[in-house]
């Protein structure tokens, strides 16, 4: 098991690079989603600047509870990338499209095009090269959500789709090239053909990651996509409804019968945060997506609020992390993003153990 290989967990002696104090304290530190402390030889301390030495994308705003700790006054935290090209679904495919990870819902509407697209500015917004694969080719969203609709699809000299880069991400995207309402009405093998174009015939740079945003369902579409892509992890994204909980159940037991690797659940609109007066409450249940966890046996990686902001943002085609960083909703997205990153490395880690 990886732990074993970094050492004892024991803190640091005080004539190490940290005092006792704040070795307890690293220690303690949790990335989002893991159980365990990072192994202690990722953290490196120079002058006074700590970094956190990471094989995945994770946002240095996750170490900001650890700066406001009085025994690292007068020191700052960084966090340094530098992403671990893993291991996917179809070995054979070239080393380009980086970490594959397809984002899919057993139900419509639970939220899962947001997430695809947050994720991949999270991600991106790390320094890690990303790239978003508008796979669902019925009713692509993506140029909605990111703006540029109108801007002209550019081709290389080979005849190869250039990707748009809104945002800092590199997307393809279906809206970009054919009429949304013509999409539409494409019928099971077009659409599969169409995507696996857009797939195959964009020019994407060298990623670390490749976000794909699947079309919504558990159907035999959804299952012949997702055996056809390179796939690093899967993730399921529901909202806490029953309805929404029992379709994401079977999207779990789809990617689990083809045997493409799951790498957990995000539940979305988990609660309504009152951005006047603080209230929270949760309008569609509570602990749904934690039962789904459990009983399945699959990581929770984010619950995320349900916020107008958000909605607002994704409609004028400037999502919030590009267009007010510093808005607090960036926080449970940027836990996401590390979950979701720290997630895939792990269940990397554990398969060759
Ligand atoms: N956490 C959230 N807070 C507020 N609005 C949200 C949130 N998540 C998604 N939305 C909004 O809900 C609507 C549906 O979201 P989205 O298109 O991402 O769902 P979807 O599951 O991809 O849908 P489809 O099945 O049609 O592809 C959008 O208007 C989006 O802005």
């Amino acid at each position: 098991m990886f732990w074993k290989k970094s050492g004892s967990r024991k803190p640091a002696p005080a004539d190490g690079p940290f005092t006792e104090q704040q070795a307890a304290a690293l220690q303690a530190f949790r990335l989002p989603s893991w159980q365990q402390p990072v192994p202690q030889e990722w953290w490196q301390k120079d002058d006074d600047t700590i970094t956190l030495n990471l094989p995945f994308a994770a946002h240095s705003s996750l170490l900001s509870e650890l700066g406001s700790l009085a025994c690292f006054a007068g020191m700052r935290f960084k966090i340094n990338c530098r992403i671990e090209k893993l291991s996917n679904s179809q070995p054979e495919l070239p080393l380009i499209y980086g970490n594959v990870i397809v984002v899919s819902s057993g139900k419509g509407g639970v939220g899962k095009s947001s997430v695809a697209v947050q994720l991949a500015l999270a991600l991106a917004e790390t320094g890690a090269t990303t790239g978003l694969l508008d796979a669902d080719v019925y009713g692509p969203s993506l140029p909605t959500m990111l703006g540029g609709g109108d801007e002209k699809q550019d081709m290389s000299p080979q005849n190869k789709l250039i990707p748009h880069l809104r945002h800092g991400v590199h997307v393809s995207s279906m809206g970009y090239l054919a009429d949304a309402k013509e999409a539409a009405i494409w019928r099971g093998p077009m659409a599969s053909a169409a995507l696996q174009q857009l797939f195959r015939d964009s020019q994407w740079p060298r990623l670390d990651y490749l976000v794909i945003d699947m079309p919504p369902g558990t159907g035999d579409i959804q299952l012949t996509l997702a055996q056809k892509m390179p796939v690093t992890g899967a993730v399921v994204v529901t909202t806490p409804q029953n309805v929404a909980l029992a379709d994401a159940e079977k999207g779990i037991a789809m990617f689990r019968k083809v045997g493409i690797p799951l790498t957990g659940l995000v539940e979305n609109m988990s609660f309504y945060h009152c951005p006047n007066c603080g209230f929270e409450e949760a309008i569609f249940g509570r602990a749904g997506g934690e039962r789904v966890a459990h009983d399945y046996d699959v990581p929770l990686l984010a619950q995320l609020p349900l916020a107008s902001a958000v909605r607002e943002a994704l409609d004028a085609g400037a999502p919030l992390l590009a267009s007010d960083p510093d808005h607090e909703l960036n926080q449970p997205l940027r836990a996401m993003a590390a979950a979701i990153a720290g997630q895939l490395y792990l269940q990397e880690k554990a398969k060759c153990a």
